[in-house]
């Protein structure tokens, strides 16, 4: 289902003017702390009424200035899950979920309260207060909240910004079903890259309350100029893939790029299941000559077409796998001692222990779409 905003809003010294088209599943609205991505979210719930503009879902219009629609925010059947889960702490976790089926209109349910308890795996805390809650559990219990209120669009304001790095892997395989087997688009703010490098089928770049970009999470992760906004230190690109075989004894799995095979750490998944990958651009290494007697298992020939300096003596390399964007990070010295320049034939090396589960993700059924 898409996703159409084109909204004008001034709040103080801040103006807020973001355009984007999404059919994702997920869309993700990335940026600096200040770019307006709270803002724009409070927009599409309903719960700030901007100056101009035009939201829709699907057919459905939550707000058109022109035609004079505003429709408020209980009307809308949007999903708001927050950063930190915002529970009743005096009722039972299944009471909390059952709070956001009492809003569901009885047409148009989906989702009912096993299915949800099941998908979220909180069948154990049923009769739980929040206070007895870890963090990641608390924002499951939200998420089923939110769920069973059957939303048409659910809106995820930095779900995981409160939570430690345990607790994050924990709940983003959850956040992936979510994405992946229940049909509501998502609007997913976030700022960090490996999350939404992970989750989103779209991405949608905010700056000073403009979008820089927006379209498919592998396209504009892969832009060098726009790793200032996108995040220089952990910049890297994303590959679509499939398992193409298990190497059982060397606890490996193959994965096939358009660029070539790739060793990555076990997946239990079987073969054909569609896997996103993602590659530091400092985890890349670049070879003239295919190198032979290298322990590191992945080379893929590839052609440089951008080069970038960064700061000091870094210089960005963007490379063209058969067709897919890849990312290297070098030295200004080796950029001079291997010539390279736009066209160049190389190979691309990658380390298999390079690829560590946060940069690893299956992505469902129609996850290649993106
Ligand atoms: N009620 C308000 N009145 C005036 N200015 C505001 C108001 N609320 C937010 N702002 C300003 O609008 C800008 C965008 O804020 P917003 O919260 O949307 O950013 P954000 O991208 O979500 O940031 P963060 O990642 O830190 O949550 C900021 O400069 C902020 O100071």
């Amino acid at each position: 289902m898409s996703l159409s905003v084109d909204i004008t809003h001034r709040q103080g010294d801040f103006t807020l003017d973001a355009r984007f088209e999404s059919q994702g599943n997920l869309t993700a609205l990335f940026g600096r702390s200040g770019s307006g991505k709270t803002t724009l979210v409070n927009i599409v719930a309903g719960l700030i009424r901007p100056k101009r503009g035009r939201v829709t879902v699907g057919d459905l219009v939550l707000l058109d200035s022109e035609r004079g629609i505003f429709l408020p925010p209980h009307r809308r059947r949007v999903g708001y899950v927050f950063q930190e889960g915002r529970l009743f702490p005096h009722l039972t976790v299944r009471q909390n979920l059952l709070y956001g089926h009492w809003f569901a209109p009885r047409q148009g349910r989906h989702g009912s309260l096993e299915h949800v308890v099941d998908l979220l795996g909180i069948s154990g805390l049923l009769a739980r207060k929040p206070a007895l809650l870890s963090g990641g559990e608390k924002q499951r219990v939200a998420i089923g909240r939110a769920l069973l209120a059957s939303p048409r669009l659910l809106l995820m304001d930095e779900p995981l910004a409160s939570l430690d790095e345990g607790r994050k892997a924990e709940i983003l395989p959850y956040i992936e079903r979510l994405r992946d087997e229940v049909r509501i688009p998502i609007l997913y703010v976030s700022h960090g890259v490996g999350e939404v490098a992970r989750l989103a089928s779209t991405l949608v770049l905010l700056n000073e309350g403009a979008v820089a970009a927006a379209g498919p999470t592998a396209d504009i992760m892969g832009r060098l100029d726009l790793f200032p906004m996108t995040g220089r230190a952990e910049a890297g690109a994303v590959l679509e893939t499939r398992i193409v075989g298990q190497e059982a004894e060397y606890g490996l799995t193959l994965l096939r790029a358009a660029g070539g095979l790739i060793r990555v750490p076990r997946i239990d998944l079987p073969t054909g299941s569609p896997i996103r990958i993602r590659i530091r651009a400092r985890d890349v290494m670049l070879a003239l000559e295919k190198p032979a007697g290298i322990s590191a298992l992945n080379i893929l020939p590839a052609t440089v077409t951008e080069l970038r300096p960064g700061d000091g003596p870094i210089v960005d390399v963007r490379l063209d796998c058969a067709g897919d964007a890849l990312l290297a990070r070098v030295t200004r010295r080796s950029v001079a001692m291997l010539g390279l320049r736009p066209g160049l034939a190389l190979h691309a090396v990658v380390k298999s222990v390079a690829f560590d589960r946060r940069s690893i993700a299956p992505t469902g059924g129609d996850g290649a779409e993106v």
